[in-house]
């Protein structure tokens, strides 16, 4: 197994009088793909929220336990959520370019709140990242386009790109391609699968076929518990608990 770059300790979490995630405690592998499975409701995009201190804008939500981001303690004191969100970059449901933007402003926009930089290093980093989307082909001619006049599966490209260009470690991705045409869906997990060389990525999805194709661990939840996790492979063939049988067997969910 490769190195831990995320670990939880009995992670809770609540809002208000709902507890969202039980107690959850495990490992994400660096450079690789973990995908979280189970049931709408069971807590999936609120456990991977919590990786880069999402809540935060919660008032009702309450994190307790430990997430630890290499040895860095995430809720820890004197810890910057900003710095922290640097790290650990997300990726929605729906694409959510800037619309006032144009395509090659919406990839630097990130990377400019946090530092200065000339033209030049401005035109090297939306090409390289828009190459590691496979997006640069497409738009290359027209960059001051603004962004939302892509399709919807080549803006969900403009914003992993814009988020790989903070240069993060982890990507978060909560259902990235359950907006999209099954073309467009391919070539996202295409790109799931190149990125993982250089990121740890945490997917959340409800298509049990594409946790099986783009992940190398699964992490099966149920009603706010983390019921089985471990190799995508054992998860998928071999399970050891009845529930994770019965949830991947579409028998319930
Ligand atoms: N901001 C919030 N305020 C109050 N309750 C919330 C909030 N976000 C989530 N919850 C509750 O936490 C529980 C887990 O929700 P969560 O969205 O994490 O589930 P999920 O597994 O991602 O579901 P889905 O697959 O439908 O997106 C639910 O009971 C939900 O109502």
């Amino acid at each position: 197994m490769n190195n831990i770059k995320v670990h939880l300790d009995n992670l809770n979490i609540h809002f208000g009088k709902t507890h969202a995630v039980k107690d959850i405690s495990m490992d994400f592998p660096e450079n690789s793909v973990t995908a979280i499975i189970g049931p709408s409701g069971c807590g999936k995009s609120t456990m991977l929220r919590s990786l880069n201190r999402m809540h935060d804008l919660v008032p009702s939500a309450r994190v307790s336990g430990k997430v630890l981001l290499d040895s860095d303690d995430v809720y820890g004191r004197g810890i910057d959520p900003v710095a922290i969100r640097r790290r650990v970059g997300m990726v929605f449901q729906k694409p959510n370019p800037f619309p006032a933007m144009s395509i090659y402003d919406n990839v630097v926009a990130g990377y400019k709140l946090n530092s200065r930089m000339v033209r030049s290093e401005a035109d090297e980093i939306v090409e390289s990242c828009l190459k590691r989307v496979a997006l640069w082909d497409e738009v290359k001619d027209r960059l001051k386009a603004n962004a939302m006049t892509l399709s919807g599966g080549q803006q969900q490209r403009l914003c992993i790109a814009r988020t790989i260009a903070v240069k993060p470690e982890v990507i978060l991705m909560d259902e990235p391609a359950s907006a999209l045409d099954p073309i467009s869906t391919l070539k996202i997990e295409e790109l799931i699968e190149e990125l993982k060389e250089r990121y740890t990525i945490i997917i959340v999805t409800h298509n049990m076929q594409q946790a099986a194709r783009v992940s190398d661990y699964t992490a099966f939840l149920y009603m706010g518990d983390l019921i089985e996790c471990g190799e995508t492979k054992k998860i998928f063939t071999t399970p050891e608990q009845k529930q994770t049988e019965d949830y991947i067997t579409g028998r319930f969910g």
